[in-house]
């Protein structure tokens, strides 16, 4: 099967229970390689516990069961630090203040990343700032975190995602905390993720569909841990199935907001609002 097509994750059956309660029931669904997919749900759905379960970040004595397959590789239960790369996840936060190490410069985190991309690691580290929309890179390299906006962060931690060219990329509410203008430019850096010659498959987990609109391509709608609806965002915005999706769409139409899903390909996302 072609790069473009590849399956990168596949979801099997898999549920998930804290103390003996039931969180995750039963997720089923499949990501391809330059694939951009919201995950879409109201607060306390489940959809941190998915990101969770996926980057093999699970709450301590969480009980599963199931399948989630990554490049082909079991991955369920498994903590990131004993995954080899083939089954590790890119995740990126709401919180990049956190994501980010406060001592090190943007130019030497970007450059500590193992990278297979050719020239040396200071041309590498501005050509992956560019990537993720920076103009003049130079001028971001020697900063630290602190001294950056929360979304010129997001975009620095979406451009160490790209330099550790994992297959999938879980983006939990990166833009949440952002103003609507930086939004845009965050979720532009994230579009940008399917350009790459070996794409990378995208989990945008959102409460808000309008936005997942306009960067995604599919959604996933859950409620109180269960997929109930899944599809081409035409489709589901089109003829919406189950009453939550309804509702979704019908808030975002009164709220005039556009609720177009964009082109198949990388084209760059259309301006928000
Ligand atoms: N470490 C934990 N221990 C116990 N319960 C947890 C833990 N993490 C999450 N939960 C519970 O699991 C459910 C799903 O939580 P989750 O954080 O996945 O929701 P969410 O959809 O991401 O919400 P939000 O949009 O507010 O971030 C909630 O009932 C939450 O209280």
């Amino acid at each position: 099967m072609a790069d473009g097509h590849a399956e990168v994750l596949v979801v099997s059956d898999f549920s998930l229970a804290i103390a003996g309660e039931e969180k995750l029931a039963h997720l089923s669904f499949t990501l391809r390689a330059g694939e951009r997919v919201a995950l879409i749900g109201a607060s306390g759905c489940g959809k941190s516990l998915t990101a969770g379960a996926l980057i093999g970040l699970l709450p301590a004595g969480a009980q599963w069961h199931g399948s989630l397959r990554l490049n082909g590789h079991e991955v369920a239960g498994l903590h990131p630090a004993r995954r080899h790369a083939p089954q590790r996840a890119a995740a990126i936060f709401q919180d990049s203040a956190s994501a980010l190490n406060p001592l090190v410069t943007v130019g030497k985190q970007l450059m500590m990343v193992p990278a297979d991309l050719p020239g040396d690691a200071a041309a590498r580290a501005a050509l992956l700032l560019r990537d993720v929309g920076f103009d003049d890179p130079a001028a971001i390299l020697p900063r630290y975190p602190a001294q950056l906006s929360g979304g010129q962060r997001q975009r620095v931690c979406i451009a160490l995602a790209l330099a550790c060219r994992h297959r999938l990329v879980v983006a939990d509410e990166p833009t949440t905390a952002l103003d609507l203008a930086t939004q845009q430019h965050v979720v532009e850096a994230l579009s940008r993720l399917s350009a790459q010659p070996s794409p990378p498959a995208l989990l945008f987990i959102t409460h808000d569909i309008a936005l997942a609109a306009h960067l995604c391509q599919r959604a996933l709608v859950m409620v109180q841990g269960r997929i109930v609806e899944q599809g081409a965002f035409e489709q589901l915005t089109r003829y919406p199935q189950h009453p939550y999706t309804r509702e979704l769409v019908e808030a975002a139409r009164r709220a005039g907001e556009a609720i177009t899903p964009p082109p198949p390909a990388a084209a760059p996302v259309r301006a928000l609002g």
